[in-house]
């Protein structure tokens, strides 16, 4: 798994749990400021980049886990059911590896059981933790699917991801209001036409 050991040091954290920021941290947003064009001394940048490494601290927690450990609890007994389980439109938010923008978005994540199940919430939380990392979105959809593949291997796996990227609204090519589409298929949604006909319709497509 993916583990990025960071380099600046262990967390610590202040008197009220929040983590300290070090100071290489804070002197990197101080000259991302002055380089924007304001003044990082004035009163009112005083705080933020201190406010800042603490937000790219929990903007990026999905570094500091292992998303595939929340599939390690599965169910078996689940009344003989063996139909398609999705869980549709989850929202998320992440972060494009190539200008640290925002990619904000919802995932749909289905699978095929084969004899184990896991709790529904365990879904959403392997996609936020591939999400809360820098990202394109063509990998956290393919993440997010093989995760599910290797832990359950299910007799399938759906991904659909759509997502607004800002850096594409905010910045750059300027034009909002248009969604990325990714889709990852894997084991029957890839082979069976009637499976990823009925996946598909059901996620709405
Ligand atoms: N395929 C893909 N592209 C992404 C994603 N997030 C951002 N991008 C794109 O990454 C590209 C980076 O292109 P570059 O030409 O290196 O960077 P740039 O000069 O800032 O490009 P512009 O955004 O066109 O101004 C841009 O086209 C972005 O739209 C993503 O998740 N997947
Ligand atoms: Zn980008």
């Amino acid at each position: 798994m993916n583990f990025i050991p960071r380099d600046l040091g262990d967390y610590a954290f202040d008197d009220e749990g929040r983590p300290l920021v070090p100071q290489a941290v804070q002197d990197a947003v101080r000259t991302l400021i002055r380089w924007a064009g304001d003044d990082p001394e004035r009163e009112g940048l005083r705080d933020t980049p201190a406010r800042v490494g603490r937000a790219w601290r929990d903007y990026c927690t999905g570094y500091d886990e292992d998303p595939g450990r929340h599939l390690s609890r599965t169910f078996e007994e689940v009344g003989g059911y063996d139909e398609i389980v999705l869980l549709k439109d989850i929202p998320f938010q992440s972060h494009c590896e190539h200008h640290m923008a925002p990619i904000t978005g919802k995932a749909s994540i289905a699978y095929l059981p084969r004899d184990r199940v896991v709790g529904i919430s365990k879904l959403a939380r392997v996609l936020h933790g591939f999400a809360r990392r820098l990202q394109v979105q063509e990998r956290l959809t393919a993440e997010v699917a093989q995760s599910i593949q290797d832990h359950l291997q299910p007799h399938g796996v759906a991904v659909v991801i759509e997502a607004q990227h800002g850096c594409m609204t905010g910045r750059g090519v300027r034009t909002p209001g248009v969604a990325m589409v990714t889709s990852r298929l894997l084991g029957c949604f890839l082979d069976d036409r009637a499976s990823r006909r009925e996946l598909l319709a059901l996620m709405g497509y």
